[in-house]
């Protein structure tokens, strides 16, 4: 079992974008794949979603490589929020949290399908706006519907490109909540990347930190989201705080 990166490369024409990645995922917690802009996060999440062509390295999935899984074999598996939003069609949330069922349409069990979409819409918070357009919605109630439908899919793995993005401060802190629980109840392995440090300090328990597409550093949050790490791979001094509650923040300068 497990998902792992075998020194994975990749670029796109002469430009290298993923330099010789090594790391492992773990079960039941959250890895956070972090670094500046342009760094490689959304190009080794789309390696793992086999949306490119891994050009060197290999990806291993519960112990068989990726390129040997078919595409329906996979989406049994991983569950994926990507940022690219496609809103051609004018379908329900209902509908798009319903594609979540897909992978399974072989065995097509309607009690059993619906139980697992309501218990989506309900954990997501979205079930008001079940019949509403999908094209009606603002930019954060979409992501929580993309959540909705992952989730529908009762995923093992759930692989999220920044998917708070346009979350207000209360979702964003309820879907790092809800991500934290459904990781370690349901033992999911959960890849998110993620800009925003106290999230990453609040919420995950490793780091994948990328920069211009090396793995700069990778280990424990707690132990490695270090003022000197932030300095040496963003240019910025900051320093770490501790509220009344003793709970640590960190603060930019
Ligand atoms: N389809 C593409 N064709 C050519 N270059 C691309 C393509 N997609 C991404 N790139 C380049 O690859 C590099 C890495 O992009 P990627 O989207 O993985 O970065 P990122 O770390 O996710 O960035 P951000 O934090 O801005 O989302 C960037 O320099 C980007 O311009």
């Amino acid at each position: 079992m497990g998902l792992y990166i075998n020194n994975l490369s990749f670029s796109y024409g002469k430009n290298r974008i993923l330099k010789n990645i090594s790391t492992t995922f773990n079960q039941g917690e959250i890895t956070v794949i972090t670094g500046p802009n342009g760094s490689g996060k959304s190009t080794l999440v789309k390696g793992i979603m086999s949306l490119i062509k891994i050009e060197k390295g290999s990806i291993y999935l519960n112990n068989k490589d990726i390129r040997r899984y078919s595409v329906e074999e996979k989406s049994r598996i991983l569950g994926y929020v990507s940022q690219d939003i496609y809103r051609d069609f004018d379908f329900s949330v209902y509908e798009v949290v319903e594609m979540g069922r897909y992978p399974f349409k072989k065995e097509w069990n309607y009690a059993k399908d619906k139980k697992a979409i309501d218990l989506a819409l309900n954990l997501t918070d979205t079930k008001v706006f079940r019949d509403r357009s999908i094209n009606s919605l603002s930019g954060g109630e979409l992501q929580r519907v993309l959540l909705a439908r992952a989730l529908a899919g009762e995923p093992k793995y759930l692989i999220l490109d920044e998917p708070a993005s346009n979350l207000d401060i209360a979702h964003n802190i309820e879907m790092m909540k809800l991500l934290k629980k459904l990781t370690r109840e349901l033992g999911l392995t959960t890849i998110i990347v993620l800009h925003d440090l106290n999230s990453i300090l609040h919420y995950s328990d490793n780091i994948i930190m990328l920069n211009r597409g090396k793995l700069e550093l990778q280990g424990k949050t707690k132990k490695l989201l270090t003022p000197e790490n932030i300095k040496n791979i963003y240019g910025i001094s900051s320093e770490i705080v501790i509220d009344k509650s003793g709970r640590k923040h960190i603060l930019t300068i």
